[in-house]
């Protein structure tokens, strides 16, 4: 997979130089291009950003850097062979993440992120894009960053984990509980009793069929108090009689 990134801070990528991210890329299972949004500004200060048409607080990143910059993608995309890549703008109006998106995105070839800052990015950049490639401004959560940094590093992070040879063990990824759309139930590992803390009895039993039994239904427990819509949201039939009960 080819990851391009704009930004106007490059240099808050360098942490996909490192472990998991870093030993994909050095496999060429993962392969990013970082974008300075300024290399595509054309006076002395490199200015991004303007103020608000409208008026308002704060300043809006400029149309034209971001057009100059999005065109340069897609014609590296287009020397590499790849039709138009899926740009993704990390943004408080975007739509939420989900594993099942993480999912899809990972199955894509070429991913773009757009990472906007101040009060966002001139509307028509998006307008634009969506002439030339798919666009989905997507949320990372209810809360309001200061750029999509931050942001583009947790996609990343979801998605790169999902593509084969990223995560030694390919099975913790496929069964991990938002797979399943559950959260995950608790974990323990040695000692079996620590600040005179015992494991659960059943986890030292070695009776697989029960031990399953008990992580599922510890998982559905768990979600029912935390995240009790994602109990709604299973496909009908996900969970048996008793399941339902718990
Ligand atoms: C594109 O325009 C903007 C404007 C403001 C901040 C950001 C960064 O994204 C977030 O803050 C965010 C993403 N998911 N949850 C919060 C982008």
């Amino acid at each position: 997979m080819h990851v391009d990134i704009v930004s106007i801070f490059p240099e808050y990528f360098r942490p996909l130089e490192l472990s998991l991210i870093g030993k994909a890329r050095a496999r060429g299972v993962l392969d990013v291009h970082l974008w300075d949004l300024r290399d595509f500004t054309h006076d002395p200060h490199r200015t991004v950003d303007d103020t608000p048409y409208g008026g308002g607080p704060g300043m809006v990143m400029r149309p034209e850097p971001w057009g100059e910059t999005l065109d340069a993608v897609r014609a590296e995309a287009a020397r590499l062979g790849v039709d138009a890549p899926l740009l993704i703008v990390p943004t408080p109006a975007g739509e939420l993440l989900t594993q099942r998106a993480a999912e899809r995105y990972a199955a894509e070839p070429w991913l773009a992120f757009a990472c906007g800052r101040y009060e966002g990015i001139d509307e028509r950049v998006l307008l634009d894009a969506r002439r030339h490639m798919r666009v989905e401004e997507v949320s990372i959560g209810d809360y309001v960053l200061a750029g999509g940094e931050a942001a583009t590093l947790v996609i990343v992070e979801a998605v790169a984990r999902l593509l084969p040879g990223v995560v030694g063990n390919q099975a913790s990824v496929l069964d991990d509980s938002h797979a399943q759309g559950l959260l995950e139930g608790p974990a323990y590992t040695k000692p079996a009793v620590w600040r005179g803390l015992e494991v659960p009895e059943v986890l030292l039993s070695g009776n697989h069929a029960a031990i399953a039994r008990w992580r599922r239904e510890q998982a559905i427990r768990r979600t029912a108090v935390r995240r009790p819509e994602l109990l709604d949201a299973l496909p009908p039939g996900s969970l048996t009689p008793h399941e339902e009960a718990l």
